[in-house]
């Protein structure tokens, strides 16, 4: 049981921007895929959920190609949170996030006790049941993003896969929605996750996975795939290491340019 993708290639406006990737995610882990901008996270999560046809490579989900698996099969199968999800829809918010049952739904079926169920309790785990009536165009973007989640949770798919879910959050709601995606995985789910706080990353992933420029560059524990090095090639910046109640933790501190690290030690 994983998906499971290999040799996965991807060009997009005749450039070539995922090379030979292979990646798999298992049920119950959280896999945080970090890299800088335009490494090509998102194209290959929206490989992964099957939006993007890569140009060489295969996924496999649970030992079956999409194809095999059917629209439907795999959209109850992969919920995705998308990192830009439209912000000006006019359905109430209960009904947004019941957009997540669909795939479980007969075309024009009516909704069953395990769809509104599903709906509650993704409800509650986003703590969005006062924004019920209200619509996504009047939500702020944070609570816009919870809303989004909840709709993903609300699928009750095998393997969630997350752009940026922490994208526009304050502290609070970021360690908030990182928890309830562990709780997530702890009820078996796979959850990969794109993220940019390499700290959160660190703290809350089970496992990195670094792409650079189209490459994988590092997969396995997070300590091993954040070193120095590593952090100086890929991100170009230092970091600050710390420990707190035995949990190791990293700050970013300084770009890293040609000139070395700024001479005002800001
Ligand atoms: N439709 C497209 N046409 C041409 N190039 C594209 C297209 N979509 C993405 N790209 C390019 O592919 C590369 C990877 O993009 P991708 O969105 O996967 O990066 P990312 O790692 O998610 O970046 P970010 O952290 O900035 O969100 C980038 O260089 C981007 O400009």
């Amino acid at each position: 049981m994983a998906i499971v993708a290999q040799g996965i290639c991807v060009s997009l406006g005749g450039r070539c921007v995922l090379t030979a990737a292979d990646m798999a995610l298992q049920p119950g882990e959280v896999l945080g895929i970090v890299g800088p901008n335009g490494a090509g996270k998102t194209t290959l999560l929206r490989v992964l959920a099957g939006l993007l046809r890569p140009d060489q490579g295969s996924v496999r989900y649970d030992g079956s190609t999409a194809r095999e698996l059917g629209r439907r099969a795999l959209a109850r199968r992969v919920a995705f949170l998308a990192q830009d999800g439209a912000a000006t829809w006019s359905l109430s918010v209960e009904a947004l996030v019941g957009l997540g049952r669909l795939p479980h739904r007969p075309p024009f079926g009516a909704e069953s006790e395990a769809d509104r169920a599903a709906v509650a309790n993704a409800m509650a785990l986003c703590d969005i049941a006062a924004l019920a009536g209200r619509t996504l165009g009047t939500l702020s973007g944070g609570e816009g993003r919870r809303v989004l989640l909840a709709r993903a949770l609300a699928v009750d798919a095998a393997y969630l896969l997350a752009d940026e879910p922490l994208a526009g959050l304050d502290p609070g709601h970021q360690l908030e929605t990182l928890k309830r995606l562990r709780t997530v995985a702890a009820g078996g789910v796979g959850v990969a996750v794109v993220l940019h706080d390499l700290s959160l990353a660190a703290r809350f992933c089970d496992r990195l996975l670094l792409i650079h420029r189209g490459l994988r560059i590092a997969n396995g524990a997070p300590g091993d795939v954040l070193d120095d090095a590593a952090l100086a090639d890929v991100f170009g910046v230092s970091v600050l290491r710390g420990q707190r109640d035995g949990v190791p933790f990293l700050l970013p501190w300084q770009p890293i340019d040609a000139r070395g690290p700024t001479h005002d030690g800001r």
